[in-house]
């Protein structure tokens, strides 16, 4: 059997789902997809850091009710988060990086990506920083190490369209995407139109594990330039900065204006979008738009996300799903990990040989 050893870096709403999905769903995982994951370390700011070479429960880590430094009354464990000792020294196969997203510069998430790959770790992450600001730096350095740096969740939560457009869509010709791309701003805009005020469902938001730990971030459209980028550079070999990409988010939406576009029967909400011109220059933006009610991003409400894919032999392709959510975001953690999984010889070969 494979097992799969994985550090937490970040012990938030994504990482304790994705320990709380271990306690119950490895059995299955080993039937169905060949390995089980084994949680060996776990750092989080706030709690502190465990080591256990042997793994440690993950109901007890999902269930227990630790304050603050709670690590610190594990066996191998320290009130103190050490994420560098836990990257560098604990025994794990895969680091899983779940921590705030940073778009200034990405860190320490990007330094946390590069102890783990220069240690020969693979690296699945949720967070947008090492992605949108040092992918091809983290890209090189894995393929330099032999191991892998994965980011679906990085874009849209669990829904593929990293996958998609890479491996489905390979040799369609992306030409462009648009579409929306932040759960929070979308639940917040859809809750606005039934009459809520805007920092009520900004709350509600935050309280269902959709926002950013500064939702800012969501509402001012900075995580949407994000993912733009990431998107922009991955789909359509572009190299942008965030700064290179125009940013408005819905905060100067009034209730008035929601309430005269749906008298008129359109829709705001906020797009994120980027296309190559005949220049081949790729340029990106994030801005609210006032949709008709028959354009097809007018119907994604809630915390669903949906991009449409121009591509030069297909025409336009949408995926639609989850943009958000702790569950949800854990599953991309997962489909990072069966990558990973698919994509090497079992690591009982490898022990054999
Ligand atoms: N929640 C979602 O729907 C979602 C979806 C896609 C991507 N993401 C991204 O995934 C990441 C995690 O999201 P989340 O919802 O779990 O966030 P969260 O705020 O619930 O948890 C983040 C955790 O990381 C810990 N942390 C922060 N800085 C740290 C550091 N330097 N060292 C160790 N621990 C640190 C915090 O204490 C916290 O427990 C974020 O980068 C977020 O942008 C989240
Ligand atoms: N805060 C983000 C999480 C997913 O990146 C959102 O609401 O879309």
């Amino acid at each position: 059997m494979t097992v799969y050893n994985i550090a937490l870096i970040g012990f938030g709403g994504v990482n304790r789902a994705l320990a709380g999905l271990i306690a119950t769903k490895n059995p299955q995982w080993e039937r169905q997809l060949g390995f089980q994951l084994n949680i060996v370390a776990v750092s989080d700011l706030y709690l502190g850091s465990v080591i256990s070479p042997n793994g440690l429960d993950p109901r007890m880590l999902t269930e227990a009710n630790f304050t603050k430094g709670g690590f610190g009354q594990l066996s191998g464990g320290s009130s103190e988060a050490d994420n560098e000792t836990v990257i560098k020294l604990a025994p794990a196969d895969i680091v899983v990086e779940a921590t705030f997203t940073n778009p200034k510069d990405g860190e320490p998430a990007v330094s946390h990506c590069r102890w783990a790959l220069q240690a020969g770790k693979h690296v699945v992450t949720t967070n947008k920083g090492p992605v949108a600001l040092a992918a091809q730096e983290l890209k090189a350095l894995a393929k330099s190490r032999g191991v892998r740096f994965e980011y679906e969740g990085a874009v849209m939560s669990g829904t593929p369209v990293m996958r998609l457009a890479d491996k489905t869509l390979a040799g369609a010709e992306m030409k462009g995407f648009e579409g929306i791309l932040n759960g929070t701003s979308n639940f917040v805009l859809g809750r606005m139109e039934g009459g809520l005020d805007f920092s009520s469902a900004v709350k509600e938001a935050q309280a269902l594990g959709y926002a950013e730990a500064d939702p800012t971030a969501d509402v001012e459209g900075h995580d949407v330039r994000l993912k733009v980028v990431i998107l922009a550079n991955e789909l359509l070999g572009a190299n942008l900065k965030p700064e290179d990409v125009t940013c408005e988010g819905i905060s100067r939406l009034s209730p008035h204006d929601i309430e005269t576009a749906a008298k008129e029967n359109c829709r705001w909400k906020l797009i994120g979008s980027a296309a190559r011109g005949v220049d081949g220059i790729v340029v990106g933006s994030v801005a609210p738009k006032r949709l008709a009610l028959e354009h097809p991003l007018a119907g994604v409400g809630g915390a669903t996300n949906a991009v449409s894919l121009n591509t030069e032999l297909l025409g336009s392709v949408t995926i639609t799903g989850p943009g958000a959510g702790r569950v949800e975001t854990a599953y991309a953690l997962l489909s990072d990990i069966v990558a990973i999984h698919s994509a090497q010889p079992s690591k009982d070969a490898k022990e054999a040989a």
